[in-house]
């Protein structure tokens, strides 16, 4: 060992030494801060991950839809949040790098109930989004005037914020399959797999058409049909109150009829409420031609159940129910009502208008059955029938206390039936009488939820 007490030499081997730590510490170093770097970088994608798939659907193909691009993206090792578009907020939107919107539209150019609040909150403002790359699938039915007026609204907005559009907007008439193959197509490019899930629809079953009776024999209306139907396999699917049928007409295969399902699986048959529907020159529609009119008893349809998420009970199982709706709309509603008397449940109100009370209370017995069994609260409105309330909607203002009341305690209130006219009629009233904010707070809660059509 050689010692020195020279000061100069002591600087000189301190200064090695110090310079080897060094050389030695700075892989470790590097490698440490790579390891930080990756973990923030996982923690702040798993928080605001950098895509973003969302949806605004009323009867759930949308949804349904962004599910399924969520999972191919998942596939191909792209983690997406998927998000009702009315859960995003101006922070999300801004920290995204990529939104894949799926959106339907309804009423007339209207964005489904469950994106009201994003429409009516974010699209009315203003965001700078430079760093974001969008696409739109929007969904619609060219019948209307106002074809995919929402995705076209949504589109043109995000344009507007300066967001980079990844391919043109597609739009989806009824469903059809050529324009879910293009955005599938699209999206295997984007996420560079091509090995992504086949998407088609599920397919279509064999039922029988078990019974067919007419509920409203002399009625001023159309004709409405109570049908019971059954599986040819024997083999009953699962559904839920609140969910749809799909039957397609052999005149029109290419676009199947959605209709509410009126029964449960406990009653080992699918009921529908069909009414019969005219055109203007007398020709009779189609699907609901067919099945009321030539369909023998004995016959065979195409059939496929479809989940109606928006309009299931599912966390209202257990709240009280308040169940609003005119005409056919009594489907889905009794629905609910068979589900509520097999889980025991009894606090049940309905509201329900027609025209007369002597031809068009449908399932007047079982209703009145209900409410003598204490199981039921029923109001009831007759536009032809001479009473104070014409309309469902007119029911509610003399009701609006015990409307309150029930809210407060919880209820969740279901509507079904017509939009023209009924679905806003009932939406004034109940914002009258409880607010528009609480109301939209009850939307945003799933607690206020519509079928209507
Ligand atoms: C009551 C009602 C109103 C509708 N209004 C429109 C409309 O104004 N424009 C349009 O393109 N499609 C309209 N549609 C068609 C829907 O957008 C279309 O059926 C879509 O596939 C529904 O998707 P969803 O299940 O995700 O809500 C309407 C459908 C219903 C039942």
């Amino acid at each position: 060992m050689i010692w020195t007490n020279d000061p100069t030499r002591l600087m000189l081997v301190a200064g090695i030494s110090v310079a080897y730590a060094l050389v030695c510490l700075a892989p470790y170093l590097r490698t440490r801060r790579k390891r930080l770097a990756a973990a923030r970088a996982r923690a702040a994608a798993a928080i605001s991950p950098g895509w973003i798939v969302s949806y605004a659907s009323q009867t759930g193909n949308a949804e349904e839809l962004a599910r399924q691009t969520a999972a191919m993206l998942k596939l191909a090792g792209i983690p997406a949040r998927l998000a009702e578009l009315s859960e995003l907020t101006a922070d999300d939107l801004l920290g995204a790098e990529r939104l894949l919107c799926l959106v339907s539209t309804y009423g007339e150019g209207d964005a489904p109930d469950g994106a009201a609040a994003f429409a009516g909150r974010l699209m009315t403002t203003a965001l700078p989004l430079p760093r974001l790359h969008y696409a739109v699938l929007a969904l619609g039915d060219s019948a209307y005037v106002q074809f995919c007026g929402f995705g076209r609204a949504l589109d043109q907005w995000l344009q507007a914020q300066g967001a980079q559009s990844l391919f043109p907007r597609i739009e989806v008439d009824r469903s059809a399959d050529a324009a879910i193959a293009a955005w599938r197509q699209q999206l295997s490019h984007l996420a560079g797999t091509s090995d992504a899930p086949d998407w088609s629809a599920p397919a279509f079953d064999a039922w029988r058409l078990c019974e067919r009776v007419q509920l409203n024999p002399g009625s001023a209306g159309a004709p409405v049909y109570h049908l019971a139907l059954g599986p040819v396999s024997g083999v009953l699917p699962d559904w839920q109150s609140g969910d749809l049928v799909q039957i397609a007409a052999p005149a029109d295969p290419d676009h199947p009829r959605d209709y509410s399902i009126a029964s449960v699986p406990a009653d080992g048959r699918v009921h529908l409420l069909v009414r019969l529907h005219r055109h203007a020159d007398g020709r009779h529609g189609v699907a609901s031609g067919w099945l009321t009119q030539q369909l023998a008893p004995g016959g065979t349809l195409p059939l496929r159940c479809r989940p109606h998420r928006r309009f299931r009970l599912e966390e209202n199982a257990d709240r009280p129910l308040i169940l609003i709706g005119n005409g056919s709309g009594i489907a889905g509603l009794r629905g609910h009502l068979r589900a509520r008397a097999l889980a025991g449940q009894d606090r049940n109100w309905l509201l329900f208008g027609e025209r007369n009370s002597a031809h068009d209370f449908h399932y007047r017995a079982e209703l009145e059955a209900l409410r003598q069994a204490g199981r039921l609260t029923l109001d009831l409105a007759w536009s032809r029938d001479g009473g104070a309330a014409r309309y469902v909607q007119d029911l509610l203002p003399a009701r609006a206390a015990q409307l309150r009341a029930w809210v407060a305690d919880g209820a969740a209130i279901y509507v079904c039936g017509s939009l023209q006219g009924m679905a806003a009629g009932v939406d004034h009233a109940l914002a009258d009488i409880l607010g528009r904010d609480q109301l939209d707070n009850l939307i945003a809660a799933k607690r206020y939820q519509r079928d209507v059509y």
